[in-house]
């Protein structure tokens, strides 16, 4: 990619450069044993459903977070079809509370009495915070494709060929894993690119940040589903 492009001096984007600079918490978030053992087939169940109950929890605490994006997008974005790909990615939750809820009465996980446990409860604290109007737009943009990209390559990996996914986890895993999702979270990527690069530096500081913060707290919510906290 040419300068001036979304690149450093290597050429590679601001994300790309993050993503191979912090390689190790990066892939303790996307290759983490939790989802090693959906791919492996040795997932404990329990587990996986204690995953689905905070999970349902988290993605309605992403809500509110995800229209702070939106609503940044609107008013501080030079570009048009921001908007259309975080609008898209809101609509799209609608359709993701009701899967929880299906999904939850096939595992017989009872969302409305699971209360959301410590890493969770963190980690939404942590949206909270992010949605404030002091947080810019490529701040929050930043976590956005961070959140979204973690949950991508965790269960593509699942769906890789070699894998051996359990035929009932395949639905969750195909939710997140499918090639549409990847394509939706290199387009918030993008944004954030572009975003970037034309950041003060200490917005890209900040940036950076929380990109390893979102890690950190992905880290912890699936040690969390692990039983580990
Ligand atoms: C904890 C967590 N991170 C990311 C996503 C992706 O939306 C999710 N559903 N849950």
């Amino acid at each position: 990619m040419e300068r001036g492009g979304n690149g450093d001096a290597n050429g590679k984007s601001t994300t790309a450069t993050w993503t191979n600079l912090h390689r190790p918490i990066y892939e303790r978030a996307t290759r983490h044993p939790f989802i090693l053992a959906i791919r492996e087939g040795t997932v404990d169940i329990a587990a996986f459903k204690r995953w689905l109950g905070q999970d349902y929890i988290f993605v309605r605490d992403f809500v509110p977070f995800l229209a702070s994006v939106l609503l940044k997008a609107c008013k501080q974005s030079d570009e048009p079809s921001d908007m259309e790909v975080i609008l898209g990615g809101l609509a799209s939750l609608s359709d993701e509370l009701s899967w929880f809820k299906s999904e939850a009465s096939k595992w017989d996980v009872h969302l409305y009495t699971t209360a959301p446990q410590k890493a969770n409860l963190e980690y939404c604290r942590f949206l909270q915070s992010l949605a404030s109007p002091e947080v810019s737009y490529i701040v929050a943009v930043t976590a956005f494709w961070a959140i979204e990209t973690v949950y991508q390559e965790s269960f593509a990996l699942c769906l890789e060929s070699g894998s051996e996914t359990p035929a009932e986890l395949i639905d969750t895993c195909r939710r997140w894993g499918n090639a549409g999702f990847g394509q939706y979270c290199q387009s918030i990527q993008r944004i954030a690119d572009r975003c970037l690069e034309k950041a003060p530096s200490d917005e890209v500081k900040k940036a950076e940040e929380v990109f390893l913060s979102v890690l950190s707290y992905e880290i912890n919510f699936w040690n969390m589903s692990c039983g580990e906290s």
